[in-house]
């Protein structure tokens, strides 16, 4: 039996099999015409039954990687397996069991949801024909969508369509599912609503990859990260391991910053940090130290707390930690 470490990427843990993998990328390079690196030697291991945030800015190469995933634009360089066969030489066989959203498919606006989603339907050659209204009718119950069928698409709010546009890629049972950005452009409603569709859709056993620009949505919706920084890894892995390797903070609120800062430093404490969320805010990493022996020492020293904070890490927390950066993203 091939482990994963031995022969397809140095990224998964010791002992792992190919068949554990969903997807696996070894050195996927995207290099477009005019020398623009869009995505640079990637590897990912995603481990089925996950639910793998793929996360990154805007202009990361998310995009760029899920496109050459379902083989819609060619590597540079690199290879990939999808549901544990090589690609390219694997698509014909392993697409039909991948759902996918990217970039969104168009529906007729006057059609009903149900309407769509039989032209939707009717386009694919590999399906059974004889199976369609069972297929639609389930595929519309997944997502929530059964007493709106027959709603006009252009009455469907955007978490609606949203959801439509899931509903297309589940019309067939899947074992993969890749959502490029499911909830950019959504409000808040309909980003729950969707986020929720993806745990339910997670818990009967479907792998989902999902990218998002954004830090709490994955943090909100995945068991595993990985995070895209100019078309690199800058790290994956299970979302607990990625925290785990970040220090719990103590904060404290301080309109003394200088002199906080010097009893922090005076302990032992490593990690000291001043005004990263707030002016008047001091922070380090907690260690072994109790906080509220920190605490007494900081008024011991006459120095006046307004407040004090223990942090568990958060994914941004990781983030900095990583790259030495904010993840200074629009939403
Ligand atoms: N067809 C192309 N030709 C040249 N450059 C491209 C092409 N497609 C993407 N790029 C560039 O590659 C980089 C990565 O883009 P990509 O769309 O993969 O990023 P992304 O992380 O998905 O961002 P977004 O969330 O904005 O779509 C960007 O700098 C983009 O301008």
């Amino acid at each position: 039996m091939l482990t994963v470490q031995e022969d397809i990427t140095s990224s998964a843990p010791p002992g792992a099999r190919a068949e554990d993998y969903s997807i696996v990328t070894r050195g996927l390079t995207k290099r477009f015409r005019g020398g623009q690196v869009a995505v640079d030697h990637l590897d990912l291991a995603v481990p089925k039954g996950s639910v793998f945030g793929f996360l990154g800015p805007n202009g990361s190469g998310k995009t760029t990687t899920i496109r050459m995933l379902l083989g819609l634009v060619a590597p540079s360089e690199g290879g990939w397996e999808l549901l544990g066969s090589p690609m390219p030489g694997g698509l014909r066989t392993a697409l039909p069991r991948v759902g996918a959203l990217v970039e969104g498919p168009s529906f007729y606006p006057y059609l009903s949801g149900e309407a769509n989603l039989r032209r939707y339907d009717a386009a694919d050659p590999t399906v059974d024909r004889r199976t369609a209204s069972a297929r639609i009718g389930d595929a519309l119950d997944r997502v929530g969508l059964t007493a709106a069928a027959r709603k006009r698409y252009r009455a469907y709010s955007l978490g609606m369509r949203q959801r439509l546009a899931i509903a297309a890629a589940l019309l067939r049972p899947r074992e993969l599912l890749i959502l490029d950005e499911p909830t950019n452009g959504l409000d808040p409603q309909g980003t729950r609503e969707v986020r929720g569709l993806v745990k339910e859709i997670a818990a009967e056993g479907t792998t989902v990859f999902v990218s998002s620009h954004l830090l709490a949505e994955i943090e909100q919706m995945c068991s595993h990260v990985a995070v895209m920084r100019a078309g690199r890894l800058a790290a994956q892995g299970p979302l607990a391991a990625l925290r785990a390797g970040e220090a719990v903070r103590i904060s404290v609120e301080t309109p003394d910053v200088t002199r906080a800062e010097a009893v922090l430093k005076g302990l032992g404490l490593s990690g000291v940090r001043t005004g990263q969320d707030a002016d008047n805010e001091v922070s380090a990493e907690l260690g072994e130290e109790p906080a509220e022996r920190i605490c007494a020492e900081l008024v011991t020293a006459g120095i006046a707390v307004r407040g004090l904070a223990v942090r568990r890490p958060s994914l941004e927390d990781v983030f900095v930690g990583l790259t030495g950066e904010g993840f200074d993203v629009a939403g």
